[in-house]
């Protein structure tokens, strides 16, 4: 099999401790967080979706975001990112230093209101002082675009909303974009459609998938991708996650089940594969359940035989 079509090398943004741990139910101390952020980056990660600066009465779990950005040890290189949906948000942030904010629109009305309680029109209104404001203070801005190929409320989402809201992320200086299957229903060709609807206002090296695996068509998705040349990828070590305003929808794809996938196709990621699965098997225990990566998994059971067979 050739590996011509893909690409030489991909990025990988682990949004764990951000999307992953948004959404858990119990506490999760800012300790542990802290932890998650230092062993991604020891493992290789070199870019890690931090935290958000969202309403603590929305979102609970992200309301000791300063605590997070303040604990962590800073590896040069590393690009650390997080979520502002505002101004207020991205004036709380900015005294964090983050090398990345994200705006997050959606494709689909619903979700737009049930996620941040405005319309897309609204939310670009709302974007554009905040990256006005992010780029004057050299910060990156990426805008994630959630609902691209389907929405827990509105169902089927057609590519051309896709592209509206990707001309409308660029209209307002957002600098790259996620397409995002924010309740994992893609299926490869959808979510070329999707990409292939964002092409028309980025180009392939300004676009990232972000892909939910729900129904467990993640890895495919990324493969699609792929062939597609994206080469920046956003997933969750052990597949943590889940969006609060999209309730049944799974984690990210597993980061250790991406990587995998990658080395298999002589794709460097720069990632070390077993020090990613300790990582996550760690936060999966910290969780008190066991990790949602294949791949973390198998690596586990396969050291556990072989301890066994010395
Ligand atoms: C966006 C808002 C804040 C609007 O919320 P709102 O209620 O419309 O805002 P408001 O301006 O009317 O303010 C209401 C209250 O919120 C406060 N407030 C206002 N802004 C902030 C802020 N930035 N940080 C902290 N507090 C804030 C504000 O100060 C006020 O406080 P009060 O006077 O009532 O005490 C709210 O809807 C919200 O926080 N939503 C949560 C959104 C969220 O985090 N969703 C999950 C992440 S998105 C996602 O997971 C998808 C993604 C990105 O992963 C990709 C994918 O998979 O699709």
């Amino acid at each position: 099999m050739s590996t011509a079509n893909y690409p030489a090398r991909v990025r990988l943004i682990d949004v764990g401790p951000r999307d992953g741990l948004q959404n858990e139910k119990q506490p999760v101390p800012a300790a542990v967080k802290i932890e998650l952020v230092h062993r991604l980056q020891a493992a290789g990660l070199w870019e890690i979706e931090v935290t958000s600066y969202v309403s603590p009465k929305w979102v609970p779990q992200m309301a000791d975001n300063h605590a997070v950005m303040a604990g962590i040890t800073r590896q040069p290189g590393v690009r650390y990112s997080v979520l502002t949906p505002n101004l207020k948000g991205f004036e709380a942030a900015l005294a964090d230093r983050p090398d990345e904010i994200v705006v997050f629109g959606a494709a689909s009305e619903a979700f737009s209101q049930k996620n941040i309680n405005c319309s897309i029109a609204e939310s670009i209104e709302r974007f554009a002082p905040v990256v006005e404001a992010a780029r004057k203070a050299g910060i990156a801005v990426r805008g994630a675009m959630s609902c691209t190929v389907g929405c827990p409320y509105e169902g089927d989402i057609a590519p051309e909303r896709v592209g509206m809201l990707a001309r409308l992320m660029k209209g307002i200086g957002v600098q790259r974009v996620d397409v995002a299957d924010t309740i994992g229903v893609g299926t490869p060709l959808k979510v070329q459609r999707a990409i292939e609807a964002t092409l028309a206002h980025y180009d392939i090296d300004h676009i990232s998938g972000h892909f939910h695996d729900t129904y467990g068509q993640a890895l495919a998705n990324t493969l699609a991708a792929l062939q597609m040349g994206v080469w920046n990828f956003q997933s969750s070590v052990a597949g943590l996650g889940g969006c609060p305003y999209a309730k049944g929808a799974t984690g990210n794809v597993a980061t250790e089940d991406v990587v995998y996938l990658l080395h298999g196709l002589g794709i460097d990621t720069g990632i070390d594969l077993e020090a990613l699965a300790d990582t996550g098997a760690w936060i999966s225990e910290r969780l008190g359940r066991p990790t949602g990566s294949r791949v973390g998994r198998a690596l586990l059971a396969k050291r556990a035989s072989a301890a066994e067979r010395c």
